[in-house]
């Protein structure tokens, strides 16, 4: 089947261009069978873009506007779990961000849909012809394939750039193939950040990224994300010692069990910012219109109580009235300030905690007047 000849895309999207992203309606599907009847034609991109870093906003952002001109709607399709999770999960690396952040993200970018597709055996056993006429040629009517050069789909990866240009020819789309992108900047411009970078001529990461918070550099994973580094969680109970010590903290439920998304870069106390991610009413606050409270966030196992389980926790400063249990909160993570440290007694820990305060002060109103990352 070839694309059709649809003049515009479906209704939603026509009657939000140009309006502030959390204002547009972004479709967001996680089966075919969701899209309506007459939504296309598309130009559309694949991809796990875990972490929607620079790299990821940029491809997504051209290719937005490309879509625009060509009076086609912008579609991600993407998947979860990511895909190596199900086929080797011992090497599946730890994701920086979990569905919800990596929906946001991508809405960000100016796309009018996303298709979150549920990843399964049963859909990998698909071979690239197949993947490719159900979802690309008759579930997205798609005029225009954007992939880079070294994409892969369909069952043990056997298709690659040339099976998509033939299957574009088969079927009447376009691939648009996008080269790495990497920071490129002249002697004089640019961060010194993107200046190393260009050196290295290393590509924008999700690998990278990972490697930089691995080592708690949550300042330079910002310049690779464009953004801070966060992590999203539902807080709750510790060991109610917080509020004993003056600091009392939200705790994040831990990773492991599935309540709380974002990869934990290493143990050490951070300068950050908590924000709260629901209304009273349980509905959800997009997190530019959310408050951003100032935070110290400790992580690690509290080695000074012996503990042993890694933890995440954050102290919002200067408040003590706020009840967080049970909530959903976002924290940024904007620098480490030092590493974790057994202290000899109580008093040495609170009299570095009311330190760590002093300092969190000073790196967050530096980064709310000129935030380093953008
Ligand atoms: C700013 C800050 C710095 C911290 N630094 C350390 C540290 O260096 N060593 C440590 O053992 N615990 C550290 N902690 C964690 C405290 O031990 C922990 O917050 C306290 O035991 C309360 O735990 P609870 O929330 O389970 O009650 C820090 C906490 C904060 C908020
Ligand atoms: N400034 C604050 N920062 C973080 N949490 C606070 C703050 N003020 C009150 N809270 C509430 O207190 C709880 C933490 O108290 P704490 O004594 O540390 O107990 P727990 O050991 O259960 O974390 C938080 O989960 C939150 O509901």
């Amino acid at each position: 089947m070839s694309a059709p000849d649809a003049a515009a895309p479906g209704g939603p999207i026509s009657q939000v261009r140009g309006e502030r992203w959390h204002d547009r309606r972004v479709l967001r599907w996680s089966d075919l069978a969701e899209i309506p009847a007459d939504f296309g034609p598309t130009v559309v991109t694949l991809g796990n873009f875990d972490g929607v870093h620079r790299g990821h906003a940029s491809v997504l952002r051209r290719m937005c506007a490309d879509a625009r001109a060509a009076g086609c709607a912008a579609v991600a399709v993407t998947f979860t779990p990511h895909p190596l999770q199900v086929h080797r999960p011992q090497d599946a690396p730890p994701l920086l961000t979990g569905d919800e952040d990596r929906l946001e993200l991508l809405a960000a970018t100016g796309l009018d849909a996303v298709l979150l597709v549920p990843y399964t055996l049963e859909f990998a056993r698909q071979s690239p012809r197949e993947f490719v006429e159900r979802y690309l040629v008759d579930g997205l009517r798609a005029r225009t394939v954007v992939v880079g050069r070294d994409v892969r789909f369909g069952w043990q990866n056997a298709g690659d750039l040339s099976t998509m240009v033939a299957l574009g020819r088969d079927h009447g789309f376009d691939v648009e193939v996008i080269d790495d992108l990497r920071p490129s900047v002249t002697a004089d411009e640019g961060s010194a950040e993107d200046r190393a970078a260009d050196e290295l001529r290393r590509r924008w990461s999700s690998t990278w990224v990972r490697e930089l918070l691995e080592e708690g550099d949550v300042v330079r994973a910002a310049r690779v994300l464009g953004r801070p580094h966060r992590l999203r969680g539902v807080v709750v109970h510790g060991d109610a010692r917080g509020r004993e010590l003056g600091f009392p903290t939200a705790n994040l439920a831990p990773v492991s069990s599935g309540r709380t998304a974002g990869m934990v870069p290493a143990d050490g106390v951070y300068a950050g910012w908590l924000r709260r991610t629901r209304r009273p009413d349980g509905s959800p606050v997009p997190q530019e219109d959310a408050e951003a409270l100032p935070a110290a966030v400790s992580i690690g196992t509290n080695p000074t109580f012996d503990g042993v389980e890694r933890r995440v926790e954050a102290y919002v400063l200067d408040r003590t009235d706020l009840d967080l249990y049970d909530e959903e909160v976002v924290l940024e993570l904007v620098e480490r300030l030092r590493p974790t440290l057994r202290f000899d007694s109580i008093d040495a820990l609170t009299e570095q905690m009311h330190r760590d305060v002093q300092d969190v002060r000073v790196v967050l109103d530096r980064e709310a007047s000129s935030p380093d990352w953008r």
